[in-house]
């Protein structure tokens, strides 16, 4: 379910113009994807301990000698940068789990103090219209399933890429891809899909970025929320 697109100079320099706000000694969250993983070599010589989002931010930092922790060795997290699949403009609402991390991301990116977002254009828009992942206990995707069809969503369970079967997340569970068509309330759907029982999270992050960085032809435009 990753995004087409987005040239590799745009995702670099958001990533690394992120990495720029980081400070000696902080706690930063080390988001998944393409793009965080410039912001993570970035942090190659920066005196910080890093939180991975995921099993892929968790071998770049190792990679890049960035110090690894968790949630229970620290009292808060300074920073955590990290990438999106689409975003939209005017409030920041993203979508994300493209690479089924969004789970941990959410725990991750909401816990930090500022949430900086890397993007390439390609992931603006206006409105929110992406299919929303949606990571649910094994046991309960029939039910599961219904539920996000009363919502108004199109369920398509997440198939693995040379496997016979479905893409189980780093915690164990199934990814379901639940398209809605333009999401003209993302708050309000993010309530729903949350209530539903056996969904552990959805990609919907809703009032969460502080920041936006978008890596242009020119260099990088903030947005800040
Ligand atoms: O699960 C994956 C994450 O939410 C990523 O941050 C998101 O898919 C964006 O990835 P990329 O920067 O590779 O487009």
């Amino acid at each position: 379910m990753k995004g087409e697109g987005g040239s590799e100079g745009a995702k670099r320099r958001a990533g690394q113009r992120a990495a720029r706000e980081v400070e000696s000694g902080w706690v930063v969250g080390l988001g998944t994807g393409s793009t965080a993983a410039h912001a993570i070599r970035a942090l190659e010589d920066a005196d910080v301990r890093g939180i991975p989002t995921s099993y892929q931010s968790r071998g770049l930092a190792i990679e890049a000698g960035v110090p690894l922790t968790s949630l229970d060795e620290v009292e808060g997290v300074d920073l955590s940068i990290d990438g999106a699949d689409q975003f939209a403009r005017g409030s920041g609402a993203l979508i994300k789990g493209g690479g089924g991390a969004h789970a941990r991301e959410k725990i991750i990116d909401g816990a930090a103090d500022r949430f900086l977002v890397v993007a390439d254009p390609t992931k603006a828009t206006d409105v929110l219209d992406r299919p929303v992942p949606v990571e649910c206990l094994p046991d309960a995707r029939p039910v599961v399933e219904n539920r996000l069809r009363e919502c108004g969503g199109e369920p398509d369970l997440r198939e693995a890429a040379g496997k016979d079967g479905p893409v189980i997340t780093d915690n164990g569970n199934l990814l379901i891809d639940c398209a809605f068509g333009a999401i003209e309330d993302p708050g309000g759907l993010a309530t729903r899909l949350s209530a539903i029982p056996g969904v552990v999270e959805h990609g919907l992050f809703v009032d969460l970025a502080d920041t936006v960085y978008v890596g242009i032809e020119e260099g990088v435009e903030r947005i800040d929320y």
